[in-house]
């Protein structure tokens, strides 16, 4: 039981009430979506056995033919009551399940150990049948607080959880063995969740929009520095996604061997040459964030850069080469960083910064979480599974990730996404959120043939829609 159940029973909604309303939420999930047609409910022990009672008594009461399968007897008060209340035969769970809807009911937020018995065998039989299963709260065989299943594990077409999504529900691979997912209100009431699904709702109210009499230098000066002659397309990808975004000036600083081949390509971003770190750190003086990092190079030159723009006021985005240049000491960078600072690393960089947090976190979560309380930073960590946290503990994860965005330099616009916010003022975990998601909103909206370069273009499209819903 989580510590929302426990805290609604005890402000006196019995368990039972809540139980009845989480069958009736999976019930009508079910009739919205299903004809009429067979439904075996498979029935655990705990009170995910019991919300499955009550699923097969509603169903049956709407003139579906139920066929219930029990692992053992309740073991449960709530789930005794629901299991006295189905009036139909309770069969053994051995034994292969006819055609038809299934109802993964055998285990929940109560999952312990990994399945094994009969339990494995009836999941194992279930394989292929994904589009047809429905798993109560969480699909039977992963455990709620990971997106890790522990053995064998259920795969469903559709998940009808409670209250709020958890962990398992947007963290791969668990994220993916839940197939659709429908959060149902239970009456739990405000429960303080610390795990947010990162969207417009969470950071909309704070985007930062111009006002009437917004110029360009109050809009936001961003700057991005520039890798060699050979490698400037990362700086110019970022600088395009900070202008995009609604920076209101951006400049890129490149070093004189690398001036021609910038010029050749920038029109709105502007262009300044520096030839030491002490030239950038005077040319960064009044930028409101810094990108740095994007195609760098990793050398000592690319670390002495980020320390000199550490010197400013500037709030950082540090992004690839430039965090690789730290993985001998990352306490020399974490000791210059503060909270308005964003790293965004992928799993690879995030090891050579973090060595081992991955491994030893739950998931990926706690392990962001960690990072940005050791950075003193917001860490963004990329994957499927964007997640997104802030040294005070906060922490989002991104939902609308898409695979189109497994291209070259997608990375760098999104570093541009992010300083192009965070250069406008919004609160750099804000930004973090904000960036992640219209970054992939705009590769879905791309979808097939998605090359960086169409990233910044699109983003116009999403931010239009922002600004009708603000
Ligand atoms: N969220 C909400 O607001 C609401 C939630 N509700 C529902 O309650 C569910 C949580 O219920 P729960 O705590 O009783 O746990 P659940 O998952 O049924 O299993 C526990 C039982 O399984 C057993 N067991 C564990 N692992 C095992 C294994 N591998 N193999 C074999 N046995 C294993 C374990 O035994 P033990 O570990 O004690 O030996 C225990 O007997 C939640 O997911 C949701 O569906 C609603 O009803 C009300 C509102
Ligand atoms: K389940």
């Amino acid at each position: 039981m989580t510590a929302a159940d426990r805290a609604a029973i005890a402000a006196g909604t019995p368990g039972e009430m809540l139980m009845e309303r989480a069958g009736q939420g999976v019930v009508e999930a079910i009739l919205a979506r299903f004809e009429v047609q067979p439904v075996t409910v498979l029935c655990g022990p705990g009170n995910n056995g019991g919300d499955g009672y009550v699923v097969a008594r509603l169903l049956s009461e709407r003139g579906w033919p139920v066929e219930v399968r029990a692992l053992a007897e309740p073991a449960t008060d709530d789930a005794r009551t629901m299991r006295g209340r189905w009036s139909g035969p309770v069969k053994p769970l051995s034994g292969p399940v006819g055609e038809g809807l299934v109802v993964d009911a055998l285990f929940g937020a109560g999952l312990a150990r990994p399945l094994d018995g009969l339990a494995a065998a009836a999941v194992t039989a279930l394989t292929n049948r994904a589009e047809q299963v429905i798993a109560v709260d969480i699909p039977s065989g992963l455990p709620g607080d990971t997106g890790a299943p522990l053995g064998v594990a259920v795969c469903a077409g559709l998940t009808v959880t409670f209250h709020a999504r958890k962990p398992a529900h947007v963290l791969e691979p668990g994220r993916s063995l839940c197939g659709e997912i429908v959060v149902v209100d239970i009456g739990l009431g405000e429960t303080p969740t610390r795990l947010v699904e990162n969207g417009p709702e969470a950071w909309a109210a704070r985007f930062p929009w111009p006002e009437t009499h917004s110029h360009k230098h109050a809009r936001g000066r961003l700057i991005v520095v520039s890798g060699d002659a050979w490698s400037t397309g990362a700086a110019r990808l970022a600088s395009r996604g900070g202008l995009r975004i609604g920076a209101g000036l951006v400049t890129i600083l490149s070093t004189e061997e690398a001036l021609a081949s910038n010029a050749a390509h920038l029109e709105a971003v502007m262009l300044k040459p520096f030839a030491t770190e002490l030239e950038l750190e005077q040319a960064a003086d009044h930028a409101d964030a810094a990108i740095i990092g994007p195609a760098a190079g990793v050398s000592e030159t690319t670390l002495l850069n980020v320390l000199a723009l550490a010197r400013t006021g500037a709030a950082l985005v540090i992004d690839a080469d430039a965090i690789t240049v730290f993985r001998d000491d990352p306490e020399e960078l974490f000791s210059v960083l503060d909270r308005d600072d964003v790293l965004t690393p992928h799993p690879g960089e995030f090891e050579r910064l973090f060595p081992g947090v991955l491994k030893a976190a739950p998931e990926r979560i706690t392990a962001a979480r960690r990072a940005a309380e050791r950075a003193g930073s917001v860490v963004l960590l990329k994957g499927p599974d964007t997640v997104i946290a802030a040294p005070d503990g906060r922490a989002a994860v991104n939902l609308n990730g898409s695979p189109w965005l497994a291209t070259a330099g997608s990375g760098d616009v999104l570093a541009g996404f992010i300083g192009g916010l965070v250069s406008q003022g919004m609160d750099s975990f804000d930004a973090a959120c904000a960036g992640a998601w219209i970054h992939a909103e705009a590769a879905a909206l791309h979808g097939p043939g998605l090359i960086s370069e169409d990233l910044p273009g699109l983003a116009p499209r999403i931010l239009r829609r922002l600004y009708a819903e603000r």
